[in-house]
């Protein structure tokens, strides 16, 4: 799988984003190790914190599927700039590794390759919950 595809495939689910507030509109692809693909796209809500991201809904799209890891996560929306996961989304990523690439990508078409841990160093795990549990 190329990830210009992969980038195409995010673009077009930007399509179904549910946006009424904030007018933007964010695609999501997500290449598991099987070579599957699940989509995702924004959806808000009027509780605004309700609102859930298009990579978190390509990821739990997977995991209720049964698909637990993943090589890459194509992300798109409609601004000239690249388009970074939220923190929360490589938060919730990190849960299943920091070795996926992560690729942000414009309205161009334009993308570039990070690994989560690139963009999420010193990530909060299981492993830093010594003393609970
Ligand atoms: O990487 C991102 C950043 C933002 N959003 C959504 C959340 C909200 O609907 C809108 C504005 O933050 O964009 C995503 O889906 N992914
Ligand atoms: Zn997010």
């Amino acid at each position: 799988m190329e990830y210009k595809e992969l980038v195409e495939i995010a673009n077009k689910s930007k399509e179904n984003a549910y946006v009424p507030y904030s007018n933007f509109r964010v695609g999501a692809a997500l290449l598991t190790e099987e070579g599957k693909i699940f989509t995702g796209c924004n959806i808000e809500n009027a509780s605004y914190g309700g609102t859930v991201c298009a990579e978190r809904t390509a990821l739990f799209k997977a995991i209720s599927e049964g698909y637990n890891k993943f090589r890459a996560i194509a992300i798109t929306s409609d601004s000239p700039n690249l388009t970074f996961p939220c923190g929360i989304c490589r938060q919730v990523m990190s849960e299943f590794g920091l070795d996926i690439d992560v690729i942000v990508s414009n309205n161009k078409g334009e993308y570039k390759v990070f690994k989560l841990n690139e963009l999420l160093p010193y990530a909060f795990s299981s492993d830093d919950m010594e003393g609970g549990m």
